[in-house]
């Protein structure tokens, strides 16, 4: 599926089609990943293109196995690219060996952040080494890498007596807080969020999605990955839709969740009983099923 405009915010630059070429933060192609080998191997995304402009917030939707982490692994240089091209902040990447990924994740310009903080928090950092230590390994000097890490820290509502605690001694909802700062420290392009609140409680997920509200207002790129419509629907620019490894829908959010084209959407929307035009009732939701032969 060819990439779509993308709905323009009034508090955010141009994006979508208004963004040339060279100035996403993020592009892709006809990107096709394969896992395991000979008779085993098996294709999990078949041609899938998006692109994020700067500030733009992407929602990335779709079941469980649709192969949403895949994708943003794949950007992330931590899944295989069989096929297609991966351009990140204009750097054709898609090529890239093991070492020189590493160096790109290094350098912060694409960030992530996943369901489980325990992912992006090593157990062993205090919370103020976990947020020093990707400035440090850029060369930048250690107090003002703590000043840094503070803002940050100030920017995800946390407290600066955090910062000599282990991830273990905080809160689930504060070692998220803690994973999004870490995001923020290197200033990146783009930040990946693979189900950032689905292992939250409702306070801590309102809190959660709120802060990621604030970082769009200001201008950081989001690709919010989730199973769940209604988190992603009130964040994104544009809405993409995973069905089985395949883009099957994508335009600007309003359009999605209102006039939802391909059958799958209409399901998920059909099933987010907080979305406007949602709550079907059973049987309805059981024909769509059924169209889709789940
Ligand atoms: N490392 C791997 N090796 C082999 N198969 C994998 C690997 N990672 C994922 N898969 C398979 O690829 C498919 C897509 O998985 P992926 O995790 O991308 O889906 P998802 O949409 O993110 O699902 P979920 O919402 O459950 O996280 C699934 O069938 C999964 O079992």
């Amino acid at each position: 599926m060819t990439e779509t405009t993308a709905a323009v915010r009034p508090d955010a630059r141009p994006v979508g089609s208004d963004v040339p070429r060279d100035e996403s933060v993020l592009q892709v192609r006809d990107l096709d990943v394969h896992y395991g080998r000979g008779r085993r191997r098996r294709q999990v995304l078949h041609g899938v293109s998006l692109t994020v402009g700067p500030g733009e917030t992407l929602g990335l939707i779709g079941e469980t196995g649709s192969g949403k982490s895949t994708f943003g692994r794949a950007v992330l240089g931590l899944a295989p690219a069989s096929s297609g091209r991966i351009v990140v902040s204009g750097e054709e990447v898609t090529a890239y060996g093991r070492r020189q990924w590493r160096t790109l994740r290094r350098r912060g310009v694409l960030q992530s952040v996943f369901q489980d903080p325990l992912r992006s928090l090593d157990p062993d950092l205090t919370v103020a080494d976990s947020l020093v230590e990707p400035l440090v390994l850029q060369g930048v000097p250690r107090a003002e890498a703590l000043t840094r890490a503070r803002s940050d820290l100030a920017r995800v509502r946390l407290e600066d007596d955090l910062l000599d605690r282990l991830p273990g001694e905080i809160s689930g909802g504060q070692r998220q807080r803690v994973a999004v700062a870490r995001a923020l420290v290197t200033d990146p392009s783009a930040i990946i969020l693979d189900e950032p609140v689905s292992a939250l409680d409702a306070a801590n997920r309102v809190q959660v999605l709120r802060i990621l509200q604030e970082l769009r207002s200001a201008g950081v790129a989001l690709v919010f990955i989730s199973h769940d419509l209604g988190s992603v629907a009130g964040i994104a620019d544009r809405i993409a839709v995973l069905y089985q490894g395949r883009l099957v829908e994508e335009g600007p959010a309003r359009t999605v969740v209102t006039s939802p084209q391909h059958v799958y959407t209409r399901l998920l929307v059909r099933s987010a009983p907080t979305l406007r035009g949602g709550a079907a009732d059973r049987a309805e939701r059981a024909e769509l099923r059924a169209l889709l032969g789940a």
